[in-house]
């Protein structure tokens, strides 16, 4: 059933987080609304898979820094294939099942893996996967539980052009259900086709969070926006390496 809810999925309020002796979140504050595809863009190192990882619970964080609505269902894809290398696919989706729950029926697994093209590798060990075939049976994996919200830290990489309008496709569809999705991304390109909404980090710092028509309104397009917001020209006619 497709929802109309736009309430607050997750309310993230001056989140920090130091690692390593180093200040990597600096005060955070934003939040995932419900119905939304949300993108985070940055440089590398800016801190959004810390991000991610405070919201999905393998950093520890401040209880009142971020608050989930309750019952609130989360699918989590992470930036690494986290995968029981020496099973095969349906040994691994029945350990996941078994250890965070899990509403899908097989054939509803079954149909998103032929979507993605994946279905073949099921019966095998997850340790002949290629790159991306990885990725595409990890991000079934998210969708286990029939979440209300996704997190995906670069879900498309290492995917084929191909793949990439596939998995597209299928997250368009899905926020058209009713899921919320909120992932990271470096294809600003693809953000650009994704997002309804786009927050860019910068060394711990969120620099603009705004509705991607609002964003195109102003710049040509992410790249231009990008470009500023970590303050880089480039001098096309006379780029010196
Ligand atoms: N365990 C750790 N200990 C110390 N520093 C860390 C640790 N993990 C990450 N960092 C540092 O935190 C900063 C943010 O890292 P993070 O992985 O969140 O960035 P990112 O925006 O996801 O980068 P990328 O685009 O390269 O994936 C980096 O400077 C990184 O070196």
């Amino acid at each position: 059933m497709v929802s109309k809810n736009k309430g607050i999925l997750i309310s993230v309020k001056s989140l920090t987080k130091e690692l390593g002796g180093n200040k990597i979140l600096k005060g955070i504050t934003f939040d995932v609304v419900g119905n939304e595809i949300l993108a985070l863009v940055g440089p590398n190192g800016a801190g959004k898979t810390t991000t991610i990882r405070c919201l999905t619970g393998i950093y520890n964080y401040q209880k009142d820094q971020i608050i989930k609505k309750d019952g609130l269902t989360i699918g989590v894809v992470s930036e690494k294939d986290l995968l029981w290398e020496k099973e095969t696919g349906w040994k691994n989706i029945e350990i996941f099942r078994e250890y965070l729950g899990g509403k899908l029926s097989n054939s509803q697994i079954e149909s998103y893996a032929k979507y993605l093209d994946i279905s073949e590798f099921l019966p095998k060990k997850v340790h002949t996967y290629s790159k991306g075939t990885r990725r595409k049976f990890s991000f079934v994996l998210g969708l286990l539980k029939d979440p209300e919200l996704l997190i995906l830290d670069e879900p498309m990489s290492g995917l084929d052009p191909v793949s990439r309008i596939k998995m597209r496709e299928l997250i368009f569809k899905l926020n058209k259900e009713g899921k919320s999705i909120f992932y990271t991304s470096h294809d600003l390109a693809e953000v650009e086709k994704l997002a309804h909404r786009v927050m860019l980090m910068k060394k711990g710092e969120i620099e603009l969070d705004n509705l991607k028509s609002d964003i195109l309104s102003n710049y040509k397009n992410m790249e231009e926006l990008f470009l500023e917001k970590v303050g880089v020209h480039i001098d096309e006619e006379n780029n010196e390496i």
